[in-house]
């Protein structure tokens, strides 16, 4: 592993993730700009010393450069994060593209998106690619809630890139520390597909909060989420192995198990009775898992792929179907070894 030299990181979108990996980074000594969408947050924020809107209670590195001029962020960007929305992506790379007019220095554009885009049922780097080509494309992901990351508390993640190489290698070096740990992968289908699947089993795993299942419903769920998610996953280009790791199963217990997840408390909610309709009304913080289940749902039945898990998330949160019916569903499906049910293909 190469040491690490200075490097300019531009982090584009200030939610609590792209605020929390700001932070991280700028504390790491790293030099380090924080864009947001609408000025008057970058203006909030400088004032606050604190992202109230997002992030409320940390306090944010002086070091920290934060701005809502993308133009005067990216002139000098080694590497760009991009921490927005599925839904909020595109617009964002296409904004950078116009302000960078080219890739500029631009060597890494690592996405922390966690969601693929509807309608195109495109995973975030391929957006990201689209955008702006030439430019090296990654993702970091795994276990980690937004929260915890901004206290310092320890995580472990993996950095899946299109290309490979000493760059990235600088990279990973330089975002590492005591308090997070880059791993490097190829894989970078599996880990987006890893990140956005989980948050739709994540959702089911509300579902049995909500229904008050116990432990042992919950656990069998995420078992056999993790089964589908690798076959899905494989058949749409992935490597198996990489969901046993962090962008998989790490992050498929840890957003199950959250308390603190938006997806996982959405479907305890609606597990508990609550409407999809008054959940999402007005709603400033994104669950990446509601239209996740749409795109993924689609892509599957694009490809021919049978996914039972993700089929019943998305019969209740598109068809109207109850949770309890939908439990009904899986618990009376045909029985089978628990090693077999190969995908049914069209
Ligand atoms: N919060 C977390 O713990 C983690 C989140 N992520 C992922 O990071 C991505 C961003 O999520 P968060 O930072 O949590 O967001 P957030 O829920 O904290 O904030 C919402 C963000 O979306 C932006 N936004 C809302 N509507 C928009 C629009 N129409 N156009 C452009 N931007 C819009 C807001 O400005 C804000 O930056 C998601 O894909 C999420 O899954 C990944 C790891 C951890
Ligand atoms: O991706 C996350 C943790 O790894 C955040 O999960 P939620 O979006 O469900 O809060």
């Amino acid at each position: 592993m190469s040491d690490p030299r200075p490097l300019q990181f531009t982090v584009i979108g200030a939610g609590a993730w792209g605020t929390a990996v700001a932070a991280h980074l700028a504390r790491r000594g790293q030099r380090t700009s924080l864009v947001t969408r609408r000025p008057e947050h970058a203006v909030a924020m400088q004032l606050a010393g604190e992202n109230r809107d997002y992030l409320p209670g940390v306090k944010l590195p002086a070091a920290l450069m934060v701005t809502s001029d993308l133009r005067a962020a990216l002139a000098e960007a080694d590497v760009a994060l991009i921490a927005s929305p599925s839904h909020a992506l595109r617009d964002w790379c296409q904004r950078m593209a116009t302000e960078l007019g080219g890739v500029g220095r631009l060597q890494l554009f690592i996405s922390l998106v966690k969601g693929l885009e509807l309608g195109t049922l495109l995973r975030p780097s391929e957006v990201m690619a689209q955008a702006l080509p030439g430019v090296n494309v990654a993702t970091l992901t795994g276990p980690t809630n937004a929260a915890e990351v901004a206290q310092g508390l320890p995580a472990a993640v993996v950095l899946a890139v299109a290309t490979p190489g000493a760059f990235v290698d600088q990279v990973q070096a330089a975002m590492s520390g005591s308090t997070l740990r880059l791993y490097t992968s190829d894989d970078l289908a599996g880990a987006e597909y890893g990140a956005s699947l989980k948050n739709i089993y994540a959702i089911g795993a509300g579902f049995c909060d909500g229904l008050k299942l116990g432990d042992n419903a919950k656990a069998s769920l995420i078992t056999r989420a993790l089964t589908e998610m690798v076959r899905v996953g494989e058949h749409l280009g992935a490597k198996k192995e990489t969901f046993y790791g962090l962008s998989g199963f790490g992050d498929l217990v840890a957003t199950c198990h959250g308390a603190w997840s938006r997806n996982r408390e959405f479907g305890e909610k609606i597990g508990a009775g609550e409407s999809v309709a008054d959940l999402l009304a007005g709603r400033r913080t994104v669950v990446e898992g509601y239209r996740t289940t749409q795109a993924l749902h689609d892509l599957c039945l694009q490809r021919g792929l049978t996914a039972p898990i993700l089929g019943e998330v998305h019969a209740i949160l598109y068809q109207q179907k109850k949770p309890i019916d939908a439990l009904m569903s899986l618990m009376t499906r045909e029985l089978k070894r628990e090693t077999s049910s190969p995908f049914a293909k069209k």
